[in-house]
């Protein structure tokens, strides 16, 4: 499905729902939802029926009209981290940690991206993945490659992903096999990256590049620091990896022995920047929180990746109550699903770990205070992320002058008694949620929070134009 499909003025009707404020789910079970050429949303009506609507808002006679059936339409899902050429690797980590993980794993697969046909095929590939999982928006790291990180740019602007695209820089302690031989080498590439995604896309309203030092034990303080020249040079967005794993935060100690924390490392550099992305921050001290909320900078929680590679529980509580801006990661292949959903998830059970995990003097076995709600982990998914890639006054909930990107969800519904074969209901067109039949709107969400996946996401909009759809979908 090519980004070029042209965007007409379309209704979309049926029930919606979306995240208004941090703990707030908003469910309209009679949407109007009206978006104009540009993609834009120039109504939203609750409650309406269409006649009426038809002679409320002229010009809109001739509109299309889409029909959300047995389901609803949701704001598409922002990533905010995920490494693109690890997917063939998605489900492979063994009993691995961050630091052998990457040696093992992960230096092999995303050095093999000097083939652009290798990188062709997984990048095309890992794009529609993504996109089928209602993914509207996501932050990629790339490789070193500049020819194949450029490719990733393409393709994500012909599929019409929004997304964020980094060209990695590792200048020490990656395989001398994959590693940026200088300094100027890695400001020179990330360089070039920039200037070829900004020549695809000049306005960035659907690319953009984004500068990415793997992260501190990888760059050296002169690769760092030429990377926050460029970022100053160029405004761009940057995006890196901070405290995710014990053994790590003990290595950036030894490498920089004269910065006071990990975060400063970044901080010494000018990385730390209200468009820097920071994923995981699960090991960081509240001095180190405070400095990232001074600067701005924005955190990405990668809940699977971190059970995944054991490398702890991020107290995403404590980082929503210090004000920080937190959206969440796949971070493929680290995690094992590119689905957001499945994120959405595992930010809940993360959040009943650390809840059932650390007794308090006045909570002595539950810290229920630590517990993410569903509507908490579908904000971080949406509204969360978008403030993470600054979209936040673009995307993110369905609001007048948001652009529509969006996913329809389509849930089944078990047959009456009577019909015991087609147990799943109509062809299994709810995917692997069951309804019953006396679910409340609310209920439906929360089952297709908790049962749902890439089966359920029938048709996914960017600005308007549909880039996603399966055979469910009836337009
Ligand atoms: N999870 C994860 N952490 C990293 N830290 C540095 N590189 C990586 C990576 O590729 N994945
Ligand atoms: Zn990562």
């Amino acid at each position: 499905m090519a980004a070029s499909s042209p965007v007409s003025k379309t209704i979309y009707l049926g029930p919606f729902a979306h995240c208004v404020t941090l703990a707030e789910l908003e469910i309209c079970e009679k949407g109007v939802i009206g978006v104009d050429e540009q993609g834009v949303i120039r109504f939203v009506e609750k409650e309406v029926e269409i006649e009426d609507l038809r002679a409320k808002f002229e010009g809109w006679e001739d509109a299309n009209v889409v029909e959300a059936r047995n389901g609803f339409f949701f704001p598409g899902f922002i990533d905010t981290h995920t490494h693109a050429p690890q997917h063939p690797n998605t489900g492979l980590f063994g009993k691995t940690t961050l630091l052998d993980w990457l040696d093992t794993y992960t230096f092999p697969l995303e050095s093999s991206f000097s083939s652009i046909d290798k990188a062709s095929r997984i990048y095309t590939n890992f794009v529609s993945r993504t996109l089928s999982h209602g993914t509207t928006t996501c932050a990629y790291f790339a490789t070193r490659h500049v020819e194949a990180t450029n490719l990733l740019a393409d393709i994500c602007l012909a599929r019409g992903q929004r997304a964020l695209v980094g060209r990695v820089c590792m200048d020490r302690l990656s395989p001398d096999y994959y590693r940026d031989e200088s300094v100027e080498r890695a400001v020179r590439d990330s360089q070039a990256c920039i200037d070829y995604v900004r020549s695809i896309d000049a306005a960035g309203s659907i690319v953009r590049p984004i500068i990415t030092p793997r992260f501190a034990p990888s760059c050296t303080a002169p690769c760092l620091a030429g990377l926050g020249k460029l970022a100053q040079e160029t405004d761009a967005f940057i995006q890196t990896h901070v405290s995710e794993n014990t053994s790590e935060c003990e290595l950036v100690k030894e490498l920089f022995p004269d910065s006071a924390s990990y975060t400063h490392v970044y901080e010494e550099a000018a990385l730390l920047t209200p468009k820097t992305i920071l994923a995981h921050a699960i090991h960081l001290s509240p001095e180190e929180r405070k400095l990232i909320k001074e600067r701005g900078s924005k955190i990405s929680h990668c809940p699977a990746s971190n059970t995944a590679l054991t490398s702890g529980c991020c107290p995403v509580r404590e980082l929503l109550n210090e004000g920080l801006t937190i959206g969440l990661g796949t971070d493929v292949s680290g995690g094992f699903s590119p689905s957001i959903l499945e994120e959405v998830r595992h930010a809940i059970w993360t959040s009943r770990f650390v809840a059932m995990g650390t007794p308090t003097a006045s909570t002595p076995t539950l810290n229920n205070a630590a517990k993410l709600s569903t509507a908490e982990a579908l904000y971080l998914a949406t509204r969360g992320g978008a403030a993470v890639v600054g979209l936040e006054d673009q995307v993110g909930g369905f609001e007048v002058g948001k652009q529509f990107d969006a996913q329809m969800i389509q849930l089944g519904s078990v047959p009456e008694e009577g019909d015991r074969e087609g147990a799943f209901g109509e062809e299994g067109a709810g995917g692997p949620v069951d309804l019953f039949g006396f679910e409340s709107a609310e209920e439906k969400v929360e089952k297709w929070v908790y049962s749902g996946d890439d089966r359920n996401c029938v048709a996914v909009w960017v600005r308007g134009r549909l880039v996603h759809k399966t055979a469910r979908y009836k337009a």
